[in-house]
């Protein structure tokens, strides 16, 4: 008799450690989840923080765009460019390039494909103007467009 009660007592303490070694794993996770969502946040932050393009960065960073047959959207802080290929392999070839950009930099261009013809519109959604990542993404679609001439 006193083995079974030393047995159930083995049994219940193994259980024991089991649960309580989940619940701990378990605890572990959710704050690491949190962290991440924390971190989420602040990674959202910080590109709000970065903020819409200074009056300096637009004479630099812009003008360039500008000069590249990129012209800035009436009444809306955004920039426009039609950009036009051989065929619809090549324009589709380029957007594909720059939706893998885009979606690595979390940051997605407002455009409309008709065969050979793309039309782009860039803003930056979360500061409701244009941006650093405009910049960066009309820099990439010039050079991308660039390997088609
Ligand atoms: C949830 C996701 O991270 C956001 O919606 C991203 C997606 N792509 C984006 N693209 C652009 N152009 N502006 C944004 O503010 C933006 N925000």
């Amino acid at each position: 008799m006193s083995f079974m009660i030393s047995r159930l007592a083995a049994v219940r303490y193994s259980a024991r450690t089991v649960v309580d070694n989940d619940f701990h794993s378990l605890h572990h996770n959710l704050r690491t989840v949190s962290l991440s969502s924390d971190q989420f946040a602040s990674n959202k932050e910080k590109r709000k923080m970065a903020g819409k393009l200074t009056e300096e960065q637009r004479k630099t960073d812009l003008e360039p765009l500008l000069k590249s047959g990129w012209t800035v959207v009436n009444n809306r802080d955004a920039i426009y460019k039609e950009f036009l290929f051989k065929n619809f392999n090549e324009a589709f070839s380029f957007m594909t390039r720059v939706a893998l950009l885009a979606e690595k930099m979390d940051h997605h261009p407002e455009w409309f494909n008709v065969y050979n013809k793309v039309q782009v519109t860039l803003s930056s959604h979360d500061v409701n103007g244009l941006s650093t990542r405009d910049v960066k993404l009309a820099t990439f679609m010039e050079q991308a467009a660039g390997l088609f001439k």
